[in-house]
């Protein structure tokens, strides 16, 4: 078994990393890292902390503890075929007074971004509402919290209206991978319109405070380098990524305008590349493609020369600012990004070099080094990106915390696990 249970995960200061979030803006946001770790990474990697009390369902073995907090699946090769499990235990949450017991809607709250905010928010003791219509997010994301007295999920489809009663609403709901979202690009800039005007609709009606999660890609192909919030962008309007871009952007324009004419409370998070477990591995973006590539010992696919750049954020520094952000009292919007630049060229060795420590770790033997090969350039891709923070420093305190090298191993070990479980 691998030594990296036991290996320390360090931040930009190299600081322990022993538990995200912070208690901030009247909302107390911090949980334990290994509580965390136990709903998404396996056993030999991440051993659960959280001892049952109850003498009756005490585990055997690190691997019965583990799996108290983890559904699993388990393929059988010789059927291709799968079985889920249930439990019939949920991770503790705490216990919220009723008057600190928030009932938060998250929309897309089945996808990669949306289920870990859903597991903070859910462990923190808030009553939680998922509607997704799993075009790409996955029940398999948040099925442990299925059953919990404070979880509910609906398969909803946000281009229709909603009615419920809540206090506050994460709208994410919009496919965000390239391939993706020019799938159906129809579809994808009436996700953005018209979902998001359903969900400022929702939150007039029952006066609860909407934060929409809009992208790096207002800001296009950007001429300014790196990107502050008052940068009104470069974006190609009809070109093909512009389903996505323009439908952020005008989602952005109707929340200002429901804020103006409403006075609904908004607040708009640009999020920048965002790495992490959980991400699908069929997402077609960068960082999955790489860490997949890799542990296949399949070719790196490089798009065009490699020198186009992206400052890559690991998912709890995100989930850290989406909270703080809705919480605070900025309406502006907030870049939540993490300020790390590289080369694509440079990220592809990067993300070779750690698969192969992690191989190391764990004893497995490679046929040979993979190659890292190149292939054409999508149209309008960006040539260059990187999020000034300065905003969300000042008025949220927030800062990424982990390095780009601590998040890559943490989802190295995600995927491998999965891999050798044959469930990716
Ligand atoms: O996170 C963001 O800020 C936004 O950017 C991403 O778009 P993009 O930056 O193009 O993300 P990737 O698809 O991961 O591509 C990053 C870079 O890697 C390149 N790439 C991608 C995949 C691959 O296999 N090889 C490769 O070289 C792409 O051409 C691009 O230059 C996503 O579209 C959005 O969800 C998101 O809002």
């Amino acid at each position: 078994m691998s030594s990296a249970a036991t290996a320390q995960t360090l931040d930009k200061n190299g600081q322990e990393i022993k538990a995200v979030g912070f208690k901030r803006f009247g909302f107390d946001s911090e949980v334990a890292l290994d509580v965390l770790r136990s709903l998404y990474l396996r056993p030999h990697y991440a051993p659960a902390t959280t001892e049952p009390k109850d003498a009756a369902i005490k585990a055997d073995s690190e691997e019965d503890k583990f799996s108290l907090f983890q559904s699993k699946s388990i393929y059988y090769p010789e059927t291709h075929s799968i079985s889920y499990t249930t439990l019939s235990r949920f991770p503790p949450v705490k216990l919220l007074p009723p008057s600190e017991r928030k009932r938060i809607l998250v929309t897309g709250g089945a996808g990669f971004v949306g289920s870990h905010l859903v597991d903070r928010l859910m462990i923190l003791g808030h009553e939680v509402t998922v509607i997704d219509n799993f075009f790409t997010g996955s029940k398999t994301t948040v099925s442990h919290w299925i059953g919990h007295p404070n979880f509910e999920m609906v398969r909803h489809d946000v281009v229709e209206p909603f009615m419920i009663e809540c206090d506050q609403i994460y709208h994410l709901a919009c496919p965000a991978s390239p391939p993706h979202y020019q799938f159906n690009a129809v579809k994808t800039i009436k996700t953005s319109f018209m979902g998001t005007l359903n969900m400022l609709g929702l939150a007039k009606r029952v006066k609860a405070r909407f934060l929409i999660t809009s992208t790096s890609e207002v800001y296009g192909d950007p001429e300014v380098h790196p990107q502050p919030e008052d940068y009104w962008g470069h974006v190609n309007p009809i070109g093909p990524r512009a389903c996505y871009d323009e439908g952020k952007r005008v989602a952005e324009t109707l929340t200002y305008g429901f804020q103006r004419q409403d006075g609904v409370d908004v607040r708009v998070a640009r999020i920048f590349n965002t790495y992490g477990p959980r991400m699908n591995p069929a997402d077609g973006r960068v960082v999955s493609n790489f860490i997949v590539q890799a542990l296949k010992g399949e070719d790196m696919t490089v798009y065009g020369d490699g020198k186009q750049t992206r400052s890559f954020q690991y998912i709890h520094d995100l989930v850290d600012g989406l909270i703080a952000l809705m919480n605070s009292g900025e309406s502006r919007p907030v870049n939540i990004g993490n300020g790390d630049e590289f080369t694509i060229g440079e990220f592809a060795e990067l993300v070779r070099e750690i698969v192969e420590k992690v191989q190391d770790e764990d004893g497995v033997k490679r046929e040979r080094r993979v190659n890292i090969i190149y292939k054409p350039m999508p149209t309008d891709d960006p040539q260059k990106r990187r999020p000034d923070t300065t905003r969300a420093k000042e008025t949220l305190d927030w800062q990424p915390r982990w390095t780009v090298r601590m998040g890559l191993e943490e989802m190295v070990r995600y995927y491998k696990a999965k891999m050798e479980e044959g469930s990716l």
